[in-house]
């Protein structure tokens, strides 16, 4: 069955998060890690969100990877291709939003391509092209001080125009509340403008309604989960869906092993849920330093874990304030140390699946890319919502056997949220 939506994730925790959008939207998805292996057998489904580690690596990397994952789309039938980025915009001067974007329209046909990270359910509004991350505008949030990609701007007309090879319009609100006739037609004067990009505000999910129906007309568009859900429920609408969606409780049925949570994500979320799940589990707090100094802080999360993982959950945490990050890095290089650390986390997220754990939470997009990669896992469907954008995660064709996971995103979820994935993934 050809796929009726394609997408190219700019990372894992962001694939897992849209795929979830489009399961709740009527989609039945699978979320593959990089271009599957052709012996990999897929589920039939209606939409396919590929898993890459892009987003933080040099944008000829990007593209090359980007631009291989939308023709294998393409060849198994999807008519539209969203790239989903990051719905807090992350990305640098460099890339790698504009730069793909750029590449995913010029392989298609050099349309305007329609770009928002709106997501109202966890808070993210996009308004006269500048976004906010709850009520705060993009640059005086958490984002800040993000690790690899600190978000100093919060219009995201200038921001996608500093990385992008052609010219950046907006389509805004009141286009947007007119309807879909108005926003191709905006679409329409900023292609005569010469624009090849158009940032559009929404703030509502039905803005979005709005705009996934107009995006889906086009062959590309970019965008965060908010975007995935207009297109799914435009797909919807249409009467093109065929497949029923999988029963999550059939995804989440059990797979017994131990359990374990590790994270390498210092967003303000993040660092907050683990002072609360420390209260009830044990938490190791790594030394950075150490885990940068040499493999020895490795092998003694491992013994700390293998105390007391028999009769408890633990989490091992790499995760640090900004203050200590700043001074890390500064020390080492951002990227020299974020790499070094994710390469530790994801190592010792593996030693543990090596000593039985088969349910397995990461918090953080590039530590939960380096430790699905490390695990070797080819592919996911999707379950039940522990929070918004954090889907359970079920393997498929994992070498390991059957295992649970949950990747989450920095800056997602509540307090409590460590507590409430282990109590879905019993
Ligand atoms: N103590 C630390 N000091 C410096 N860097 C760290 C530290 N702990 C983790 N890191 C690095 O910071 C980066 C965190 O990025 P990651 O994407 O995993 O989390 P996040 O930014 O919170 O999540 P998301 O991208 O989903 O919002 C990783 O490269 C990680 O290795
Ligand atoms: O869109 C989001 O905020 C998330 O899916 C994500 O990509 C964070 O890494």
């Amino acid at each position: 069955m050809p796929i009726l939506l394609g997408s190219i994730a700019d990372d894992y925790t962001g694939a897992s998060d849209l795929a979830n959008t489009l399961t709740k939207n009527g989609l039945s998805t699978v979320q593959t890690v990089g271009i599957p292996d052709p012996s990999l057998v897929l589920p039939d489904v209606d939409a396919v969100v590929v898993s890459l580690k892009i987003r933080s690596v040099a944008a000829v990397e990007a593209v090359a990877a980007a631009t291989e994952a939308e023709r294998w789309l393409r060849e198994r039938g999807a008519a539209h291709v969203l790239y989903k980025i990051c719905s807090t915009f992350d990305s640098t001067d460099a890339g790698n939003i504009g730069p793909v974007t750029d590449a995913l329209r010029k392989a298609a046909g050099n349309d305007v391509v329609l770009v928002t990270p709106a997501f109202p359910e966890t808070g993210r509004t996009v308004y006269l092209g500048h976004l906010f991350v709850g009520g705060q505008p993009l640059n005086e949030s958490p984002l800040k001080d993000h690790p690899l990609n600190p978000m100093h701007d919060a219009n995201l007309v200038r921001v996608m125009a500093r990385q992008s090879r052609g010219t950046v319009g907006l389509v805004d609100l009141a286009t947007v509340s007119a309807g879909a006739g108005a926003v191709k037609a905006r679409l329409e004067a900023l292609r005569a403008e010469g624009a090849t990009a158009a940032i559009a505000d929404a703030i509502f999910e039905r803005d979005l309604e709005t705009l996934g129906q107009v995006a889906l007309q086009a062959p590309v568009s970019t965008g965060a989960s908010g975007l995935g859900l207009g297109l799914a429920r435009a797909l919807t609408r249409s009467g093109r869906v065929s497949s029923a969606t999988a029963a999550t409780a059939d995804v989440i049925e059990p797979v017994g092993g131990l359990c374990a949570i590790v994270s390498g994500s210092c967003s303000k979320a993040t660092l907050r849920q683990l002072d609360v799940a420390e209260r009830s589990m044990p938490v190791l707090r790594l030394d950075p330093e150490r885990l940068l100094a040499g493999p020895d802080a490795i092998s003694e999360a491992i013994s700390w874990a293998g105390e007391r993982i028999c009769s408890s959950p633990v989490i091992i945490a790499a995760s640090s304030t900004p203050e200590v990050v700043s001074r890390l890095q500064s020390q080492y290089g951002r990227e020299a140390s974020g790499h070094a650390i994710e390469k530790a986390t994801a190592t010792i997220a593996a030693e543990l699946v090596a000593r039985g754990v088969r349910r397995l939470v990461v918090a953080g997009g590039e530590t939960s890319g380096a430790t699905v990669d490390r695990l070797g896992i080819p592919a996911f469907q999707i379950g039940p919502e522990i929070a918004p954008g954090v889907p359970v995660l079920r393997t498929v064709g994992n070498t390991q056997g059957d295992m649970l996971l949950a990747l989450k995103s920095g800056n997602f979820g509540g307090e409590e949220f460590f507590m409430e994935a282990l109590a879905i993934m019993h």
